[in-house]
């Protein structure tokens, strides 16, 4: 068996993000063992692997939902993530999108937009918020982005379900994040949906960093970025989407042959 990739330390100051020696344990069972990974600023980088390999796991763990046994979690290479609660690291610019869209079905698409703008300007704020010149342009922009411009003012409730994910991606764009984590973007959509989602997260990823898991792996390749797989809560390669996946242990665990 494969040693599981370390963490590079001379990624340490430099990383937006850097994950080193992460364990997690739930009655025992060991969903991350030494779990070690780096994201850079201005970086995609797509997570791939087996139900079970501890993508979700490793996402609680950065957004501060689940708390290591053991190991670090840094942000901007100082930030001890595992010191901060949820609502702090959301603070710090960690977004996160789960993989079932919550868009506010009953508003109409900007207005969601809105709200989210809103939550986080906090409640204090919100006593005397009004539609700013400044506030109208972001939430263009962020429809701009999202390619729903011409829907703002449908109901969400009447989107496709990609429409959906589209929304939310932007609900989180509207809070300014410096780090997007993306849970299986295109589950359950099209493959014109999928095709136009990783345009999306790539012009998203022209201003932010970006984390993707995702099992889809067409669109995977259309990201077209830095490829890690991970297997039993470890690094089990990592590199380009080629390398990855002729990878021998990567296609006997995950791709099958
Ligand atoms: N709260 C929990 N209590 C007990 N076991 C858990 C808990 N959360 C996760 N696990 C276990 O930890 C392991 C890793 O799960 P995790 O959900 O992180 O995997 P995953 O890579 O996201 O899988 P999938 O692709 O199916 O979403 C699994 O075996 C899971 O059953």
């Amino acid at each position: 068996m494969n040693a599981p990739v370390k963490a590079d330390p001379a990624a340490l100051t430099s990383a937006l993000l850097y994950l080193d020696g992460v364990e997690v344990s739930f009655d025992g069972y060991r969903a991350l063992r030494g779990l070690s990974l780096t994201v850079a600023p201005g970086e995609m980088l797509a997570i791939i692997g087996p139900n079970g390999a501890g993508k979700t796991t490793m996402m609680d763990v950065i957004t501060g939902k689940t708390r290591p046994d053991k190991g670090d979690v840094l942000f901007e290479g100082k930030i001890d993530l595992t010191k901060r609660d949820e609502a702090d690291i959301a603070q710090l610019g960690i977004g996160r999108k789960f993989q079932k869209p919550t868009v506010f079905d009953s508003q109409s698409v900007e207005d969601n937009i809105l709200l989210a703008l809103k939550s986080k300007r906090g409640v204090m704020a919100n006593l005397f918020w009004a539609a700013t010149p400044a506030i109208r342009q972001k939430v263009d922009e962020v429809l701009e982005t999202i390619r729903l411009t011409k829907l703002r003012t449908r109901l969400a409730g009447s989107l496709s379900h990609g429409q959906k994910q589209w929304l939310e991606i932007g609900m989180l764009l509207a809070q300014d994040p410096k780090l997007l984590l993306v849970d299986e973007p295109v589950a359950g959509m099209t493959d014109a949906e999928t095709a136009q989602t990783a345009i999306l997260l790539r012009r998203i990823a022209e201003s932010h960093s970006v984390v993707v898991v995702e099992h889809d792996m067409h669109f995977v390749r259309d990201l077209d970025v830095r490829v890690t797989c991970l297997h039993e809560g470890a690094v089990l390669a990592e590199g380009t989407l080629d390398q990855v996946s002729n990878n021998d242990r990567v296609i006997e665990v995950y791709l099958g042959r």
